[in-house]
């Protein structure tokens, strides 16, 4: 029996791997893997998926652990245990906006997102009604063209914000990395998830 890990595809797959190899595992067979989505080595089974399909996958259980940015936990809550945050993936979800000094500001303001759920809960929480548009990337385009008032998104260096004319106006949740588990893998499987989830996670950090 192998334990089965979901990898969110780009970003975080590769920075999982490089995190993995440290750990002294062989991932020898992901290197060269091309566009196989379903990979095996010696102890395990990689799939790779889009970050949301990682938590259906862990959730149905056809995945054992997954690996996603906390984003998409806050977004879609699947169902599955939440572990510890991982050493990578860091970044935020902020609030953000063209620098218009002196403009009196909308009194129902549209936001464009990717993330309509955060985004809803947020402004819920300020008190402020607002209209939100979903897209699916490139939000920083909506308040250059008039589509939005402002963008809730998430911001690493900053760089696609500044080179795009807008600044953060506020930070509304640190992100990382999330290692998830299905429920009953962590117990039916428990006796081969828990060594790696030690290997992970340095003892003293495992609550
Ligand atoms: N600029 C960033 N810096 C650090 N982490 C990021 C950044 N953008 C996204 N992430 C994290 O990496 C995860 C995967 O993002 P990535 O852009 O690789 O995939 P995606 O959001 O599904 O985009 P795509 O639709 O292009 O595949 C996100 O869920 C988030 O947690
Ligand atoms: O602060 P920065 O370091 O510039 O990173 C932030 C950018 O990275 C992500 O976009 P991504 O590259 O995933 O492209 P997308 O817009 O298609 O989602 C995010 O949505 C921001 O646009």
């Amino acid at each position: 029996m192998k334990i089965c890990i979901a990898l969110t595809k780009g970003r975080l797959e590769e920075q999982f791997l490089n995190y993995f190899r440290t750990l002294s595992y062989n991932i020898d067979p992901l290197v060269n893997k091309g566009r196989k989505l379903s990979v095996e080595t010696e102890n395990f089974q990689f799939i790779f998926a889009k970050g949301v399909d990682v938590a259906t996958y862990v959730e149905h259980g056809i995945a054992d652990i997954g690996i996603i940015g906390e984003d998409i936990l806050l977004e879609y809550q699947p169902d599955v245990y939440n572990l510890l945050p991982l050493p990578f993936g860091k970044c935020r979800f902020s609030l953000a906006e063209q620098e218009k000094k002196g403009v009196k500001r909308k009194q129902k303001r549209t936001i464009a997102t990717k993330y309509p759920n955060v985004t809803t809960d947020f402004f819920r929480k300020k008190g402020e009604s607002v209209d939100i548009v979903k897209l699916e990337g490139s939000v920083e385009l909506a308040p250059l063209l008039g589509l939005a008032d402002a963008i809730v998104d998430i911001v690493e260096t900053g760089t696609t914000l500044r080179e795009n004319g807008l600044i953060v106006t506020e930070d509304i949740h640190w992100i990382s990395a999330r290692c998830i588990a299905n429920r009953s893998s962590l117990k039916i499987k428990r006796e081969l998830i828990t060594p790696l989830i030690e290997a992970i996670f340095p003892k003293e950090e495992i609550r």
